[in-house]
């Protein structure tokens, strides 16, 4: 097996690299869009549904699965990958963004976060080492820093203080687990808000660092699209070309073509699930809403180009009937049929890459979905 954290990228098509990134529980395949698990499930999908559709690796959280059903009872049942028997890779967010987007009330401070459960409302606090703890005990491939993401909006003054903490988390994340002293890999995450002089210096500050992959935060987070790819376009490229680049919580399918031809690695979002649940499906020919009544009596596929379960077994009719009656196999087959796209999708922009048509591929996608 190929040392855990080792990065080659076989191509390149403009700033766009197609590689491959080893972990303990297997390789992945870059550019790759990890679907996300919070509580160690894909909502309405089993990890059997993951691997038909050719899921390589998938986001879990340490702020929920600390909360419930707890990283200690996890361990002993042998870590997150035993418990939700999903033996491919896992990436677990350390829990900073959650603590700051969820509401309640919290306490920050240079030792770390205090925080209230969303379930009990029972007091936490989390250290950058308790975070790091958290992630160990889960045994997840790819653990994350514990980090600030400021708010869009935050002033330069208040990004610029939060940059220097969240670097000197880094360092305590990564002396609470030194490079090299197992087989779970740590990013560090690079913040500065929407200003580029401090994306520059917190990029600067944290790749002196020994991590074996760098994440953009702090985006996503309620900007505009041109704002988002503006900071996208500036960071990515500062962060080492021989290690994996991830950009977080990010998005709609141009968003990952956009990010890709920016140099990114690595992305993972919540909309392909979230939206399945309200019904807007990703297709071929850009976004449907099922709830719509011109699909009531439409016996044809969701998505004529689309291979996937949903679409070879069920029409737009009755998928709109499940929706309709508020039935569970809504969710699954929305879900199934949502995720199957953005990993099929990210499979064509991997070819595309391989033989230099990348540009091509991302044209096609700015027609079919543009506004
Ligand atoms: C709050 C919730 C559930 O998280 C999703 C989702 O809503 C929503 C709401 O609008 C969409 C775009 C659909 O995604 O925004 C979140 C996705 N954006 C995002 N996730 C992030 C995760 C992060 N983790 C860390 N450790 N540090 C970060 O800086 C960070 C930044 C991030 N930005
Ligand atoms: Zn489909």
């Amino acid at each position: 097996m190929t040392k855990p954290g080792t990065f080659v990228v076989h191509a390149t098509d403009g700033n766009a690299r197609r590689g491959t990134l080893s972990t303990a529980h297997g390789d992945i395949q870059t550019p790759i869009f990890m679907p996300v698990g919070t509580q160690g499930t894909v909502k309405s999908l089993s990890p059997q549904d993951l691997e038909e559709m050719n899921a390589q690796i998938i986001l879990g959280n340490t702020y929920h699965l600390y909360l419930r059903p707890g990283d200690e009872l996890v361990a002993r049942r042998g870590g997150l990958h035993k418990f939700s028997n999903w033996n491919r890779p896992i990436l677990t967010d350390s829990g900073g963004f959650q603590v700051f987007s969820l509401k309640g009330i919290r306490k920050l401070s240079e030792e770390g976060v205090e925080f209230r459960s969303y379930i009990d409302g029972s007091k936490h606090f989390f250290s950058p080492e308790k975070a790091i703890e958290i992630q160990m005990n889960l045994g997840s491939d790819i653990m994350m820093v514990l980090d600030e993401c400021v708010g869009y909006g935050a002033d330069r003054g208040y990004t610029e203080k939060s940059l220097e903490m969240t670097t000197r988390w880094a360092k305590r994340c990564r002396e609470r687990y030194p490079a090299g002293s197992g087989d779970q890999l740590m990013f560090g995450i690079v913040q500065g808000g929407f200003f580029k002089d401090l994306r520059t210096r917190s990029a600067e500050q944290l790749c002196s660092l020994p991590f074996e992959g760098f994440a953009i935060g702090g985006l996503s987070v309620g900007e505009s699209i041109p704002e988002m790819y503006e900071q996208v376009h500036h960071t990515a490229p500062l962060l080492p070309a021989e290690k994996p680049r991830y950009l977080m919580g990010v998005g709609t399918p141009l968003d990952l073509l956009e990010a890709v031809s920016a140099g990114v690695d690595m992305l993972d979002c919540v909309l392909p699930s979230r939206n399945a649940r309200n019904g807007t499906l990703f297709t071929s020919q850009g976004k449907i809403n099922i709830k719509k009544a011109a699909y009531k009596e439409d016996d044809s596929p969701l998505d004529p180009n689309c291979n996937c379960y949903t679409c070879r077994n069920f029409s737009k009719a009755y998928l709109r009937h499940l929706y309709m009656s508020k039935e569970l196999l809504s969710y699954r087959l929305n879900t199934y049929h949502n995720l199957y796209f953005y990993l099929d999708l990210m499979q064509q922009v991997r070819d595309s890459i391989e033989n230099g048509t990348f540009a091509q591929l991302k044209a096609r996608y700015e027609d079919a979905y543009a506004a």
